[in-house]
């Protein structure tokens, strides 16, 4: 179906000039796989910078931003901003967003909804806790989210990527299982030919986030509907690297 591998690094609130320096030195030194496509999601405050020192061929992300062009709304980011200087990306909807933050599904699509009005690509992350996956509505909590997104989205599909990301699993060093992780990738595809289209179903990109490691990217990136990652901890190690030719 010709979906092209996206692995993601999500940075977080890590790093710092020199360690940057570091990572992206590294990253420029390696060979990476020309049939992945790399995303950088960078902390605010060293988009600039990073943009002025990556590659041509690894993407940058921001990892939020308002749902507003600019205004009154001390301490936040806009798209516009982002684009401004030269940053193609947004991760939005993380967990920790969510549950740190207090993001709702809907702040969460009136975000992505602008993202993408402002020419930004997104990549739109979702997931269930441990509790709703020990009371088995996995698939229900992973609807709803997606569901959300869909009139923000409208027929901007192929500027998303749909990060499937079990809150359980992340930062925790427990990786849902290719068997787990295919099952609902594949079961959000068949929802997504539903209840949006079958071209889309087809084309989206979904990734898998949670305590991806060099030692369990292959397997996991082996599986039909699993199209990347987007990591956390391991995004931040030379290990990354590993990662990213996972499917070579
Ligand atoms: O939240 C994540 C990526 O967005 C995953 O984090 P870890 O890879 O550290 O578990």
């Amino acid at each position: 179906m010709g979906r092209k591998f996206v692995v993601g690094g999500n940075w977080k609130m890590n790093g710092d000039k020199n360690q940057i320096f570091e990572i992206i030195s590294n990253l420029k030194e390696a060979s990476l796989d020309s049939n992945v496509e790399v995303v950088l999601g960078i902390p605010a405050i060293y988009l600039a910078y990073v943009k002025s020192i990556v590659p041509d061929n690894i993407g940058i992300a921001a990892q939020n931003c308002w749902k507003a062009e600019k205004g009154a709304f001390t301490g936040e980011i806009s798209p516009a901003m982002i684009k401004d200087i030269g940053v193609d990306w947004v991760i939005l909807g993380h967990s920790e967003r969510r549950t740190i933050f207090g993001e709702t599904d809907e702040l969460i699509a009136a975000k992505v909804d602008h993202a993408l009005e402002s020419g930004l690509k997104v990549i739109a992350c979702i997931g269930e806790t441990l509790e709703e996956r020990e009371s088995g509505i996995t698939d229900q909590v992973v609807f709803k989210q997606t569901k959300a997104l869909i009139p923000a989205i409208g027929n901007n599909w192929n500027n998303v990527v749909l990060a499937y990301e079990p809150v359980w699993a992340i930062g925790t060093g427990k990786t849902a299982t290719p068997k787990q992780a295919q099952e609902i990738h594949a079961t959000l595809r068949k929802w997504l030919s539903t209840n949006v289209s079958e071209d889309v179903a087809n084309s989206i990109r979904i990734q898998y986030g949670g305590s991806v490691t060099a030692s369990n990217a292959r397997e996991l990136g082996a599986c039909p509907d699993i199209d990347g990652f987007l990591v956390g901890g391991a995004s931040l190690k030379p290990e990354f690297v590993d990662i990213v030719n996972a499917t070579k």
